[in-house]
């Protein structure tokens, strides 16, 4: 189940609220320019599944979404509970960084928690099998797959080189709640 929770940035311990129904969680980040969309994930695919696989699976919806918006360039990421790197690849995103464009991201399995740090407040999005989140350019933000990762996320880019991080040096990721385990992991 998707799950948005807002806090104020200062204090991690309780969110001022948890929205659990689509409409809601969409309704709540389109107040701060974020996107939140429910797509169908048609094709079935398993985390661990390769890239080749999943763009070839979704390839009608990446040409839409491509050609509706220009991006150009297009990656998967592909991640079961027993990926040798899995430390190393939830380090990567787990600190406050931006990206000078959107990032959009369509979870085609799994699940995944963004945390997105914007007006005083912390937003954390719990992104699940069908879910697309577009998260604008120089939002502060941070992902985390949790120790043992499940999820296929589609992410389409505006730069051509693919995904280009600035880290903020701050440390305010470690001090809100990381991802659990996905029961379906
Ligand atoms: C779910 S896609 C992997 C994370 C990513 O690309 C990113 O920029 C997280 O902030
Ligand atoms: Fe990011
Ligand atoms: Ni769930």
């Amino acid at each position: 189940m998707s799950r948005l929770r807002i806090f104020n940035d200062t204090q991690p311990q309780a969110p001022l609220s948890v929205h659990t129904d689509h409409a809601d969680i969409a309704h709540e980040l389109a107040k701060v320019g974020v996107r939140f969309e429910q797509w169908e994930a048609s094709q079935p695919i398993a985390p661990g599944a390769s890239q080749d696989e999943v763009i070839a699976a979704y390839r009608a919806d990446i040409d839409r979404l491509m050609a509706e918006e220009g991006y150009q360039a297009v990656d998967v990421i592909s991640l079961k509970p027993d990926h040798p790197d899995r430390a190393t690849l939830r380090q990567k995103f787990l600190s406050e960084h931006t990206h000078s464009e959107d990032e959009v991201r369509f979870f085609v399995a799994g699940a995944g928690q963004f945390t997105l740090h914007l007006e005083g407040k912390v937003y954390d999005i719990l992104c699940e099998q069908g879910d697309l989140i577009g998260v604008p350019d120089g939002t502060r933000h941070w992902f985390d797959m949790s120790e043992s990762p499940y999820f296929v996320a589609i992410r389409l880019f505006t730069n051509k080189d693919g995904w280009v991080a600035q880290f903020t040096g701050e440390d305010i990721a470690e001090r809100f709640p990381r991802m659990t385990p996905h029961a379906t992991a």
